[in-house]
Order: C-alpha cells, then structure tokens, then sequence
C-alpha cells in the first residue's frame, strides 16, 4: 500500500505539513513527487502537491484516497520540492504559495490537459483513450481507471505527451505537418514516377531526401514550394503522413547575429579565471562582481557561462525587471543562440509555458529572466548570476516575500556551483559580505579601454527657481543644444519614485484624495481620470474646485509626458523618444524605442527609472537627471542608498566609447551626501560614509530586521491586535532587541483597511524565529475577526 504527502492548497500554517492521502490500486507506482492531484479535505474538494510517497502514514485513522492526478508527470522537481520547504520557513510563508510561486503563471490555475499521441500506433490501439484522434482532452471522468494507469504509463513511455490547455493564448499550438515515410533508397523510383512538370511533387521528394523520417510543418513546405496538391498526392502515395507538430512560440522577435568571445582585458580575466575554477571544482563561493559602469561585466558573465555549458552544466542568469532584457538578452542570445531561454514579466502566459517547458525538458540550457526565473527548473546548474545585485526588484513585496539573491544561494549550495553577484553599486549587505571575507571579491575598476568616467556637474534649482520656471535649468538647456549640434545623443531621466502629478487649488489649497485610502489621486492625462495608485478607484477630473468652486485647480509635479511636450517645444528639431509605462505597454514597443535609439534614428530618450541601468550606447554623451532628490524625501533609510545607485547607474550611460561623457544632475538638496558622491561617483565613500549612518542608526548590515503588518477594517482593533504582538514579542525576545512601534504606517488606510506596523532590529535572538512562528500560529485564529498579519524578513523599507 502506498501513500502519497500532499500540501494541500489550504492557506493555513498547520497545512504547512503534508496530509496523507492513499493511493488507489489503479494508480500504485504512477504517482510521484511532484505532481499535483485533487483530494477531499473534509468535505471539500481542493488540489494539492503530491511531496513524497511513503508506506506508512503519519496518522492512524482510516485514509482518503486520492481522488485523482492532476499532472502526469512532476512539475516540481525534487530540488525545488525541497526548496519549497526551506523557503516556508525562512519568508514566513505557506508552503502551497511557495510551490506555487514556482510554477509558470499558466500552470498555477486549474487548468485542462490535453493528451498528445507521438506514435501513431497507440491512437489505434487505445480507442477508450484516443476515440481515433491524435490529440484528445484529458477528461478523467470519462475514463475507468485502467485507462488512466494506462495513460500514466504511455507517457513515461514517450509514446503520448501532455500538454496543458491554458487559456485561449497561453494554448500550446498544434499545426499541421507532414511526416516523411519513405527511405532515401525509395525516392529515385518514385521520382521516376512523376510529371515532369509536377513541380511540386519534385520539390517535395527532395526534401525527402535530405530530411528522411523528419517531420515538417505544412508551412513550412508550403513557403519551400510544396503545393497542397503536391502534398494531398504525396500522402496518397504514402510519401508522408498527416499529423500534428507543435509550434513553438519564439518569444525572441528578431534574429540575432552570432559573436565570438571579445580579448578579455586583465580585469576582466582575473575575474573569469577565478569564477571558472570555482565552476570547475563545484565549488560553492559567493562573488561581488564589483565594476564600475561600463567596465565589461556582461562580458565576464558571458565568458564563465560559457565555461559552465562546456564543463556539462547549465547556467541561471537574473536581471532587474525588464529594463534591462533587450539589450542583455540579445547578447546572450547572440553568443548562445537557441540554448537560451528567457523568462519575464513582458511573455504571454504561452510563451511562459514554452520556455518553461524547453527548460524542464533539458533543450534549454541558459536561462535569463527576472526574479521569479530564479525557479526555472534547471538541471545540473553550474553557475548563477545576478546583476545588477542591488536592485529592489529582487524582492518580492507579496507572500512569499523571498529575496532572489538567498535562493540564488540556496540553489547554488545544492548544486555545487558558485553564485557571481554583479554591480557597479553593491548593496550595503553585499559589500559589507565581501569586506568579511563571507563573499569574494572581484573588481573591474576601469571602464573599457581606459575610456573616463563621465564629468558630472551639479545644479541647484533652488536658485535656479527663482530665476526662471522651467522643468530644465539653463545649464541643461545649453548642453541639450551643444549635443543637438555635435549629432550626439542625450538621455533625460525623469526620477518619478514616490513622485507624481497630483491636483491642487490654487486659492484654497484643495488636493483631491482617495475615498478609501489616505492618499491623494494621480492626474492621468492619457485617460483624463485622477487614480489611486493603491486601491485603483477612478474619477474624472474636476475642472471647479470641489471645495470653494474655484477654476484655479491645476497640475503639480512633472510627468513624463509633460516633459517630452516641453523639450519639444524648446528644441523643435530634435527627435524625442520617450520611454515610461505608457509607451512601453504594447509588446515589443520596449525593444523597438532601444533599437531605434541604438541605430540613432532619435536624439533624445527620455523616461522613468526604465532606462536608468544596463543600457549601452556608444553614441550618448550627455545624462541629464531631472529631479534627482525625490526619494531623498521617503522615510526611508535606504533613500540615500537608492538615490546614489540610481544616480551613478545613469550617468554610467554617458561617454561609454571614445567621445567624453557628461552628466547634469538637477536637485534641491545638492549638498547631500549622496548627490555629492554621486558627482564623483566615489562608490568607496559613499559606502563609507553610509555604513556610518547605518551604524549609528542601528540599521542593516549591521543589523537584521523584520517587520510585522497587521491590518483590519477597524484602527481600533488593528490598534489592539499589534499592541498585543508587541507585549508578547517583549516577554519573548532579549532585552537587546529592538522593537519600534506599533506605530500606524505611512498610508494608513488602504481600501478600508487600516495597517500598522512593528519593526524589529536585533543582531542575535535565538529565539526570534519561534516567536514569530507562534504569531503567525495565532494570527489565523485572529483572521475570523477580520485581522491579517504578515511577516516580511529583511523588508526593502520600514514604510
Ligand atoms: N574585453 C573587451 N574588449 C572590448 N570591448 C569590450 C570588452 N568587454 C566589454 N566590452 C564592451 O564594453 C562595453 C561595456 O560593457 P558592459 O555593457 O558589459 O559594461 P557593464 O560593466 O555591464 O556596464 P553597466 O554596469 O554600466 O551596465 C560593451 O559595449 C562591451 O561590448
Ligand atoms: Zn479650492
Ligand atoms: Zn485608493
């Protein structure tokens, strides 16, 4: 008798713990860990994760049995299973989110599966199955259970392939092909056969030819000169055979150029040395690949993944959110080709699939994606990186709230390979690392050939405003005129964290805000409504003030497009490309506006955060940063941090190849610490100068922090409930723990809900991680009340 452990997909903490479910006769040594089945729990019916097979059950009354498979083969494999696990625990999080969490958004639902025969001879001789079709839905209720184990066993067998029907999009597509039947020594005869002006026929037999057994899309013939009356006479003559072939949604919009490895210089060479050895010996170290920008880090990455697929083993690499896919992945691509997959946020769900599947099957051997991309289901890893190591989007915000760079680490000790950490402005956590010695530490301290880093220049628009209102100060403007001129290209970038264009009267002060959150409403001019960017409610724009009927309600802030409207204006031959969320909606529209900068076909590109890192144009000679100091204001200890990576990433987009950079750097605080080291781009002291402040303030790296939200309909009871967690964090924890608040945070309300929160700081508590699992624990007896607690370890800010 065999019994399947399942998680179950019941969010509670005590599911965090498998059930055991029997597994029916039909089904014995079909199921395997990691596959997903459907079970009653109580009197339920839900679906859960099959994590291991056992003969005794870790409970003794009478067992359920399974009710019946969802997969038919394992769509977690063992490494990720035990991932899941370890993952739980350390983001205090469900485990059936963290199995979730790692499947292909078109996976995670509950979806149909379709049944594929890859043999001809099984649609034949199953018709219970198969019904004479090839391709058939998987409809378990239709099927006694011989058939199922039946199914079971023809898929390990490779004779029938599942596909899972996602939505309409997401489908795997199934074409017609033809499959080539006859042996090469065939094909004269039948040659001798035909018309001699059955042009078609003649095309077709030579393809045969070149290609026996192969099996082609029709289109394929079609587009070499197969007509379908040349294809219907091969088939009647048994030249080919009619079936199905998948297509493989190409998720890369253009070819690219292949490229051969570039003369490493010394830097650069040290550094591959000291990775490939690690490669070589399965050896687990952590690198911080610190290199100043343009230093030729892609290079260093590109040259050990090489090393990896040579020595057998496949290769992860992480990016930041899609900023920085086209041009990195092309590079990729073009010195890997079809070995590289790649996963992120822009694929529809069934290029996800595809790619996923490309993965797990082994075909793809170099993955390149964003965050969640860190679980593709890689076998045999020999290396991952993650560049851009510092940015915020390696966090996840949402349960399960993991850091990418830990399960980097994780994946990387259970697979015996190093992890390479790259920046040219590590975090604090990083750098502190590699100066203990807990990580190595690799340095590009120049840019290539020598090349200078940019002069950067500062200005202060306090003084700057009261001469003159404009979004761009003069020295600015002057510079934009001088590149115009040269036929030089400029990036303007418009730092719009924590900012946005807001309404307010001008006689009464009025600032409209959200009925069910305590923040004011964004302007939208695209569709002349006023949003809440944290409940999404809408509304048109006033055009009176509601509150003294006055006509002077206007605009406050700068938004990109406001930008691009004055920058036309100013400079009316310039080509202006603009790059933000608005444009870069559509598929494709994010690669087309870099192609057609990189061809210089526009003089100016100007946008959000999006085009702050990564990119390399050897043509711009001039940064300009708009508004540098609007996160200097966030409550938030690491707003000097974000303000120096942000504003040192920029300005490494200028002066990249031989002509000499410049960057204008536009603020109301220039004698802050991080805009002036941002000036020198003097990472040293700025690291200095920060763990300083760190230090005194009692923050990471040298301390770890957790931060514990509860949130309720009522902010009395929200109130209550986190005063409680406070009295029992105290009786819990040490006296030198440090424990801030309850203190309401910074957006009080969001959608009716009123949150609070409790930051603790500490540097060794025993018996931290108890503590917090009891209160997570009790917390589910508080959900009844309407009361939700979520626990984020290592949060990105104590907002
Ligand atoms: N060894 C080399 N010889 C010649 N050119 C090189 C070499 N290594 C890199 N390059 C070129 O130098 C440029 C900068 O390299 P790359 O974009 O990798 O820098 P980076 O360190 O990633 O910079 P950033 O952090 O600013 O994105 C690229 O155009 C790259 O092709
Ligand atoms: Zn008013
Ligand atoms: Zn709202």
């Amino acid at each position: 008798m065999q019994i399947a452990q399942v998680i179950v997909d019941i969010p509670t903490r005590q599911t965090n713990n498998p059930y055991s479910y029997l597994i029916p006769d039909y089904l014995t040594d079909q199921v395997v860990p990691g596959m997903r089945v459907a079970v009653s729990f109580g009197n339920r019916k839900i679906t859960g994760f099959v994590v291991a097979i056992t003969d005794k059950a870790a409970f003794d009354g009478k067992l359920k049995p399974i009710d019946s498979l969802i997969d038919l083969a394992p769509v977690i494999n063992k490494e990720l299973l035990q991932l899941a696990t370890w993952m739980a625990d350390k983001t205090y999080s469900f485990k059936i989110s963290c199995l979730q969490t790692m499947l292909p958004g078109g996976m995670r639902t509950k979806n149909q599966k379709r049944l594929i025969a890859t043999e001809d001879s099984v649609v034949a001789a199953y018709p219970k199955i198969f019904h004479g079709q090839h391709e058939v839905d998987y409809n378990r209720q239709s099927l006694d259970n011989q058939s199922v184990t039946k199914v079971l066993e023809l898929e390990r067998q490779g004779k029938i392939r599942v596909e899972y029907n996602l939505t309409k999009h997401a489908r795997p597509i199934m074409m017609k092909a033809y499959q080539a039947m006859l042996k090469p020594d065939q094909i004269s005869g039948e040659l001798a056969g035909v018309r001699k002006n059955a042009n078609g026929q003649i095309r077709l037999l030579d393809i045969l030819r070149q290609h026996p057994g192969e099996t082609f899309l029709q289109s394929k013939l079609t587009a070499a000169g197969v007509t379908t009356s040349a294809l219907k006479t091969g088939e009647q003559k048994g030249w080919v055979k009619a079936t199905l072939k998948r297509h493989v949604r190409n998720p890369f919009l253009r070819p690219v150029a292949h490229t051969t490895p570039l003369h490493l210089n010394a830097d650069q060479q040290k550094a591959v040395d000291q990775i490939n050895i690690d490669v070589s010996d399965r050896k687990n170290d952590v690198f911080l690949l610190e290199g100043v920008t343009g230093s030729g880090k892609t290079e260093v990455y590109l040259q050990s993944i090489a090393h990896a697929l040579e020595t057998g083993r496949t290769a992860l690499m992480l990016v930041p959110e899609i900023t920085l896919t086209p041009q990195i992945v092309g590079r990729i691509r073009s010195r890997f080709g079809d070995q590289v997959a790649m996963l992120h946020s822009a694929l529809s769900n069934g290029e996800r699939y595809d790619e996923w599947q490309r993965i797990n099957s082994g075909q793809a051997k170099v993955v390149v994606g964003v965050r969640s991309a860190v679980f593709a289901p890689l076998d045999n890893i020999g290396l991952i990186i993650i560049d851009e190591e510092h940015d915020s989007s390696y966090k996840q915000a949402d349960n399960p709230r993991y850091q990418t760079r830990d399960v980097a680490k994780w994946r990387a000790a259970y697979n015996h390979c190093p992890v390479v950490l790259g920046s040219a402005t590590p975090s604090l956590e990083s750098r502190a690392r590699a100066m203990k010695g807990v990580y190595r530490f690799l340095t590009l301290p120049e840019r290539i050939n020598h090349h200078a880093l940019p002069h950067v220049s500062i200005v202060d628009m306090k003084t700057e405003m009261a001469q003159h209102q404009s979004i761009l100060s003069n020295q600015l403007a002057n510079a934009i005129s001088d590149r115009l001129e040269k036929h030089e290209q400029i990036i303007l970038l418009l730092n719009r964290r924590g900012y946005s264009s807001f309404l307010m009267c001008r006689d009464c002060g009025y600032v409209p805000k959200c009925p069910n959150c305590d923040i004011s409403l964004t302007v939208h001019k695209d569709t002349h409504t006023l949003d809440c960017h944290y409940c999404g409610h809408k509304e048109p724009i006033p055009s009176v003030c509601p509150q003294c009927h006055s006509k002077r309600i206007r605009f406050y802030g700068v938004g990109s497009q406001q930008l691009e409207e004055q920058v036309r204006n100013q400079f009316p031959t310039a080509r202006v490309l603009r790059m933000d969320v608005d444009t870069t909606r559509r598929k494709g529209s994010h690669e087309a506006i870099i192609d057609k900068f990189g061809a210089h076909k526009a003089d100016i590109l100007l946008g959000t955060q999006m085009i702050a890192k990564g990119l390399d144009f050897p043509e711009v000679t001039l940064v300009g940063v708009l508004n540098a100091d609007s996160a200097l204001q966030f409550p938030d200890f690491r707003s000097s941090e974000r303000t120096f990576q942000l504003l040192t990433q920029v300005s490494g987009r200028s002066g990249r190849a031989d002509k000499v950079g410049g960057v204008i750097i536009q603020t109301f605080n220039p004698d802050h610490y991080a805009i002036q080291l941002a000036k020198t781009q003097d990472y040293e002291r700025f690291y200095a100068t920060e763990m300083r402040v760190r230090h005194d303030g009692k923050y990471p790296p040298y301390y770890f922090t957790v931060k514990l939200t509860g949130n309720s309909p009522s902010e009395n009871q929200t109130a209550s409930e986190m005063f409680g967690i406070l009295t029992f964090l105290k009786d819990n924890l040490s006296k030198q723990a440090i424990i801030l608040g309850p203190t309401p945070k910074a957006i009080t309300r969001i959608n009716n809900q009123y949150y609070y929160q409790i930051i603790i700081k500490y540097r060794k508590e025993p018996n931290l991680k108890k503590t917090l699992d009891q209160i997570l624990v009790d917390s589910q007896k508080k959900q009844r009340h309407g009361l939700q607690i979520a626990i984020d370890n290592e949060p990105l800010d104590f907002m």
